[in-house]
């Protein structure tokens, strides 16, 4: 929206916009303002003689419901000495909000999502960036994992934060490779679980042209792109847990979303596999392993690390949990942040960086419509997805899974032994060894041991330092 004033109208008063007009007085925390510039001059000489033209444009971010955020303008007409005088002013305040990005590091999926993420970088990002005076160091990947590569070969410490335009799995193809050279640099022994990993120091913000784009629902409270960009702009960051995985005495991966092997791992491969469907294979596939696809049962043996456990008992001692169709970990508590209404993903991640839990689900036998009708749950996370007979609900701090073999009656060819070794982490596929692996919970807190039974977890200190709210 374009809202249009009179230099008389606006004032800065404690690094507060404050302004009336049509008998409505509002103001704006500078914070929120995007960026000033003044405006061309007028083409003509008869237009700049009677066109009464803007001269200052103020960008500014406006906060609506659900957490999405718009970029508004603001025209204020007056002399230019005025408007100079104005924009110096809020310039200078800006200016010494010195957690605003001057340059950033822009690593663009092509191919994430709906395959879009060029031209929203042009026509919506970039915009916005420039409006905010922030320069752009521009990537773009190629081909699949070439995210890894530019992101070797970036200096990151020439800029004042990298930006990913994709989804969970280019997020975390950037955190995996930052996070593991930090710790290597640290000479840090980063395959044992128990390691106090060094945290990020570049922060990382997301806009989401993904599909899933767990991620940017967790810190903006929805999808929305310009959302996104807002925040990146306005430059807070924060802390954010991190999981890494562990297989055959190896850290194999970060995770800031979701872990899973069974179902969830068939559908993504499955999805993966049939990208003909272009972005219609996000649903028909689901759809159809779940309504047509016999059920691929296996059983785990499931050791659950500082569980409160929500189901059964608090212990850390293997369980053998029969034959389940998933066992699923997501990156902060669901479980105890769950209500009757939608998820709220902002209080959810604001609230989970406070602890050193997240939530464990271990998804057995069903019926084929009561599991569609807890599938759809997911998208909003209410307590009744808990209370279904057939989830149970862990919250942990870590947990190990130890896949012991295929359903019986599936002939167990080639393809189920190369599906029991896989795990799907944000969307990504990852070998595993011997089908056994295990998750901890990296929190940013201080340094503290924490005791569980016979073993003491050091808990460590390894976040990812993100742009947020
Ligand atoms: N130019 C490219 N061509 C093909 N694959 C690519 C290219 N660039 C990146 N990739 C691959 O895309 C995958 C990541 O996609 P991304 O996460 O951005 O989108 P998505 O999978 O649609 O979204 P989400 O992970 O949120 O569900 C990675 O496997 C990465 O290696």
């Amino acid at each position: 929206m374009v809202v249009k004033i009179d230099f008389k109208s606006i004032s800065v008063e404690e690094e507060r916009l404050k302004i009336s007009a049509n008998d409505k007085i509002c103001d704006i925390d500078i914070c929120d303002v995007i960026g000033c510039h003044l405006s061309e001059e007028p083409a003509g000489f008869l237009s700049a003689l009677f066109g009464s033209y803007p001269y200052l444009v103020v960008r500014y971010i406006s906060k609506g419901k659900d957490y999405k955020w718009t970029a508004e303008t603001l025209q204020v007409a007056g002399s230019k000495e005025e408007c100079e005088a104005l924009q110096n002013k809020i310039n200078g305040i800006l200016g010494q909000a010195n957690l605003r990005p001057r340059r950033l590091g822009i690593f663009i999926n092509p191919v994430g999502g709906g395959g879009n993420s060029l031209n929203v970088y042009k026509n919506v990002v970039h915009p916005l960036f420039k409006a905010a005076n922030i320069k752009c160091d521009v990537n773009v990947s190629e081909r699949p994992k070439h995210m890894i590569d530019l992101i070797n070969c970036f200096d990151t410490a020439s800029v004042d934060g990298l930006v990913i335009v994709g989804g969970d799995g280019s997020l975390l193809e950037v955190l995996n490779c930052l996070l593991t050279r930090a710790q290597k640099e640290a000479d840090l022994d980063y395959d044992q679980p128990t390691c106090k990993l060094k945290p990020l120091e570049v922060p990382i913000g997301i806009i989401p042209t993904g599909t899933g784009n767990g991620t940017a629902r967790g810190l903006y409270g929805n999808m929305d792109v310009v959302t996104a960009v807002l925040h990146i702009i306005r430059g807070r960051t924060n802390y954010n847990n991190i999981q890494a995985v562990y297989s055959g005495g190896k850290m194999v991966s970060f995770s800031g979303v979701v872990i899973a092997c069974g179902l969830f791992t068939d559908i993504m491969y499955e999805t993966d596999r049939q990208r003909w469907l272009k972005r219609a294979r996000y649903s028909v596939i689901p759809l159809y392993m779940l309504l047509f696809k016999r059920p691929r049962l296996f059983k785990v043996k499931l050791s659950i690390f500082s569980g409160k456990s929500t189901s059964n008992d608090d212990s850390m001692e293997a369980q053998d949990l029969g034959e389940v169709r998933s066992v699923m970990s997501l990156y902060g508590d669901f479980f105890n942040n769950a209500t009757d209404s939608k998820m709220d993903f902002v209080k959810l991640s604001r609230e989970s960086r406070k602890t050193d839990v997240f939530t464990l689900l271990a998804f057995k036998e069903s019926g084929r419509l009561e599991f569609m009708s807890s599938f759809l749950l997911f998208l909003s996370f209410t307590r009744s997805l808990f209370q279904k007979d057939f989830i149970a609900p862990y919250t942990v701090t870590g947990y190990r899974v130890k896949i012991l073999s295929g359903d019986k009656n599936l002939p167990q060819d080639a393809h189920v032994a190369r599906m029991n070794n896989l795990l799907d982490v944000d969307g990504e596929m990852i070998d595993l060894v011997d089908g056994e692996y295990e998750v901890w919970n990296h929190i940013r807190m201080q340094f503290s041991s924490i005791s569980v039974k016979r073993v003491h977890i050091l808990r460590q200190d390894c976040g990812m330092n993100i742009w947020r709210t």
